[in-house]
């Protein structure tokens, strides 16, 4: 099978620090990836590389064959993509909001209407969609992202940390929509540090640190024994020292 999205040896500096270490990675249609690592990591600059928001990088990156430096505007047209917080233009409703990325979307006025009533309905947010996004809570605006990067049906779905701020119904509705996404056979890089959420929905976790892959299998090859946890494999393989040692010298600095 051909890979979906293909990135050889991907590279990044910002100033005269590596930030990614040479990245390689084949994803195929249909796969849920949970792309994890340590803060600072090198998971937002991968997905900010792969959405076509960063050029300056080494390596190649191919989305359905296509050069991502080449085909940059026709490969965005296939990805969606959920940021963690973005600058959402707070004066417009979520309705004035989702028209305006519809229509940067080519899509019909009548097909942005109807799917973003939909979707916005099924995320309780219905009554909403005429109120000025500056009232909204956190969780709603997320409602309103998660729905901004799905409303033009892509192949593929980048999400960075999308249920920040969610409530649990609003979590379980977004695990399900993965699924989903899946069984059509969508592609889903998904980063995030909620380990127990990452563990059920991939097929595949990718764990990075410090801009290295140093672990890259499902969540029951990756398990050193059969009740490991993905959150007790993530610190096997990237605590540099114990945690109660940090939370101990946290709490000890008060003293001071
Ligand atoms: N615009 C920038 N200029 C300089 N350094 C940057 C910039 N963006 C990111 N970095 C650095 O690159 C490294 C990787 O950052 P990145 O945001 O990719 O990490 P991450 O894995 O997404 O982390 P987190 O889990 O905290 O979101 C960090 O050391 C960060 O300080």
């Amino acid at each position: 099978m051909q890979p979906i999205i293909s990135i050889r040896d991907l590279r990044k500096n910002y100033g005269d620090k590596q930030v990614l270490k040479g990245i390689t990675l084949d994803i195929f249609p249909g796969q849920i990836i949970g792309y994890i690592g340590p803060n600072g990591a090198g998971k937002s600059t991968t997905v900010k590389v792969l959405i076509g928001l960063l050029s300056d990088f080494e390596g190649d990156v191919s989305i359905l064959g296509k050069d991502l430096r080449q085909d940059t505007l026709s490969i965005k047209s296939l990805i969606g993509y959920v940021p963690e917080n973005a600058e959402i233009y707070e004066v417009l409703t979520p309705m004035e909001y989702l028209s305006f990325v519809g229509k940067l979307y080519e899509l019909e006025d009548d097909i942005i209407e109807e799917r973003a009533t939909r979707m916005l309905q099924a995320f309780g947010l219905l009554e909403n969609k005429d109120q000025r996004m500056d009232t909204f809570s956190k969780g709603m605006r997320q409602k309103v992202l998660i729905t901004s990067g799905l409303l033009h049906n892509p192949q593929i779905v980048v999400l960075d940390e999308p249920l920040s701020g969610l409530d649990a119904n609003a979590v379980i509705i977004v695990k399900e929509i993965m699924t989903l996404l899946k069984k059509e056979n969508k592609t889903i890089f998904y980063c995030s540090h909620m380990m127990d959420v990452v563990e059920k929905v991939s097929d595949r976790i990718v764990l990075i640190d410090e801009g290295s892959i140093v672990a890259d299998g499902t969540f029951s090859a990756l398990k050193e024994s059969g009740d490991e946890t993905l959150e007790q494999i993530f610190a096997r393989l990237t605590g540099k020292q114990q945690h109660s040692t940090s939370a101990d010298a946290f709490i000890n600095a008060l003293g001071q």
